[in-house]
């Protein structure tokens, strides 16, 4: 089984964890945040027990991709974004959400570029207030005493605020009073591994700081002109009613029998809420030759991720009890066959997706884990890697749009642009700014591609509560607590390469 090989940095961060410290993860796009983040968590589980431990995010789409749930239903504060005393009031409503508050020893927060810096810090006062008693334990008290673990790039896509326009108003959560007393330590990743090329991987780094470098430009200019798109390129559009209607055109015109596959969901309303908004559809249409994209991981090492696409080639008949697909799909006991674009063939099964309130299952999804993929909205994008993409960059309304956008493919080769407006690469003056300082001076731009080997200068600054002087102890030799069984969380697929049932690949070709 192929061994991950980490950076020093990602080493770092995960020592750091370990060793109970508060952790801020930062980097540019596909420097394996999220891949680091996956398995930090399982430490943190088997640290302070599966049921200490809450996994959240400020979107369903993020906060599903790593099991967890959104940020406001683990805070118990609905879709409020109020001030701190408000939302103490209303966490004090909530048994529920009090007993979460209490019980939580680490707090993990990913894609924290969506956070507002008043949502931020109102938590951190709700924290504080409810946890008096509770954080004895830890020496940062800035949070009640809680181990927080916070991912994302500031440079990727703003929180939605209505009061953005506001002169002077606070946006990001690094401008919460809050921000530098929460970390231990903040850590820069700075090997991509989502690129191997090198002009690629610098023009990207420009355009996430909003640079109009005239070599970058042509090169996307390169993008822009000369040849068609590639049919199989996966259209990019800020809003999702473009995207929705091009899937839809585009389904039409295949003028095939559709399929319709209904999610079969379990749970309290409340939490299916979540489920909704993730990445799993409520109804996926299919029919043979349409263009789908994988929405979980099913195989890694045969490429079979999060963002991998294909085109459904065969609607396949399988046994109604080993799927259970009465109710699931409009033909009955049938399963899609995908020809996937890098040559594999796959009957893609069910999936289930879960919204985990620290070790309790408490909503689920069982769905096929495919969307149709002739067009996808750059927010629900986010966090995936794309073989080949297509979008109009003029369309871009939001700073770090275009960023999120490019910086999905893994090649230029795979880049298809139109209207090509250097005035949408933007990146925000306030983020420009935390960078710089982040970095320091001699630091700022260095970038390495992963070659597969252990590499890399460490970016780590130590803040001034400093991690030297934290006196809690290394965790060590901590006992696994006893597995809790989920009955709905089907298979394990993160522990080695998964076995696949021998008629579901049907094509290995590599
Ligand atoms: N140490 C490692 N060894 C091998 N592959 C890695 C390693 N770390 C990350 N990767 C791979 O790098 C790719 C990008 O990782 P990931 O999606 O976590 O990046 P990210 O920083 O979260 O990106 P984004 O900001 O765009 O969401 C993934 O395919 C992941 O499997």
């Amino acid at each position: 089984m192929p061994k991950i090989k980490w950076t020093d940095e990602q080493k770092q961060a995960m020592d750091a964890v370990c060793s109970g410290k508060s952790v801020f993860i930062t980097g540019s796009a596909g420097t394996g945040k999220t891949f680091l983040l996956e398995h930090v968590i399982k430490k943190l589980k088997r640290i302070h027990g599966k049921s200490k431990v809450f996994v959240t995010a400020p979107t369903g789409v993020a906060a599903c991709a790593l099991n967890g749930q959104t940020l406001h239903s683990f805070a118990g504060i609905g879709i409020a974004d109020g001030d701190c005393g408000s939302l103490v009031d209303m966490v004090l409503e909530d048994k529920h959400a009090q007993y979460r508050w209490r019980k939580v020893k680490a707090l993990v927060i990913d894609e924290i570029s969506m956070v507002d810096a008043n949502l931020f810090e109102g938590l951190a006062h709700v924290a504080r207030t409810l946890r008096d008693e509770e954080a004895g334990g830890h020496e940062n008290k800035t949070w009640g005493g809680i181990q927080m673990i916070v991912s994302g790039d500031f440079f990727q896509l703003p929180p939605v605020l209505k009061e953005r326009k506001k002169k002077g108003a606070k946006i990001y959560a690094f401008e919460a009073e809050c921000w530098s007393a929460t970390f231990d330590l903040q850590i820069e990743l700075t090997t991509v591994f989502r690129q191997s090329d090198s002009l690629l991987v610098q023009l990207l780094q420009g355009i996430r700081k909003g640079e109009n470098d005239p070599d970058d430009l042509k090169l996307l200019e390169g993008c822009c002109s000369g040849y068609e798109p590639d049919p199989s390129a996966v259209r990019l559009f800020p809003r999702l009613t473009d995207v929705n209607m091009v899937n839809k055109e585009k389904l039409e015109s295949l003028n095939e029998e559709i399929y319709v596959y209904k999610a079969q969901d379990l749970g309290d309303n409340k939490w299916m809420k979540q489920l909704k908004k993730g990445i799993a559809p409520d109804e996926l249409e299919l029919c043979i030759g349409a263009r789908v994209m994988l929405i979980k991981n099913i195989n890694p090492w045969r490429k079979l991720v999060n963002g991998a696409t294909g085109t459904v080639v065969e609607l396949c008949k399988v046994s109604k009890e080993q799927y259970e697909m009465d109710d699931m799909c409009s033909h009955g006991g049938v399963l899609p066959l995908v020809k996937f674009d890098s040559g594999f063939e796959l009957v893609v099964e069910p999936e289930i997706w879960v919204v985990m309130e620290g070790d309790k299952v408490v909503a689920r999804r069982k769905q096929i884990p495919l969307m149709l993929a002739w067009a996808l909205s750059i927010h629900k994008c986010q966090g995936m890697t794309l073989d080949k993409l297509h979008t109009d960059l003029s369309r871009v309304f939001d700073f770090g749009m275009v960023y999120v956008a490019l910086s999905r493919v893994r090649s230029l080769g795979g880049l298809y642009l139109s209207g090509l407006d250097p005035s949408k690469i933007k990146a925000h003056p306030k983020v420009l700014e935390f960078y710089h300082s982040f970095n320091g001076d001699q630091h700022d731009d260095e970038l390495s591609i992963s070659s597969g080997s252990d590499t890399d200068d460490v970016h780590l600054k130590d803040m001034p509560n400093s991690s030297s002087e934290l006196t809690l102890e290394k965790v060590q030799d901590v006992s696994e607590e006893i597995e809790v069984l989920i009955p709905w969380e089907g298979k394990e697929k993160h522990s080695g390469e998964p076995e696949l049932p021998s008629f579901v690949l049907k094509n290995l070709r590599h």
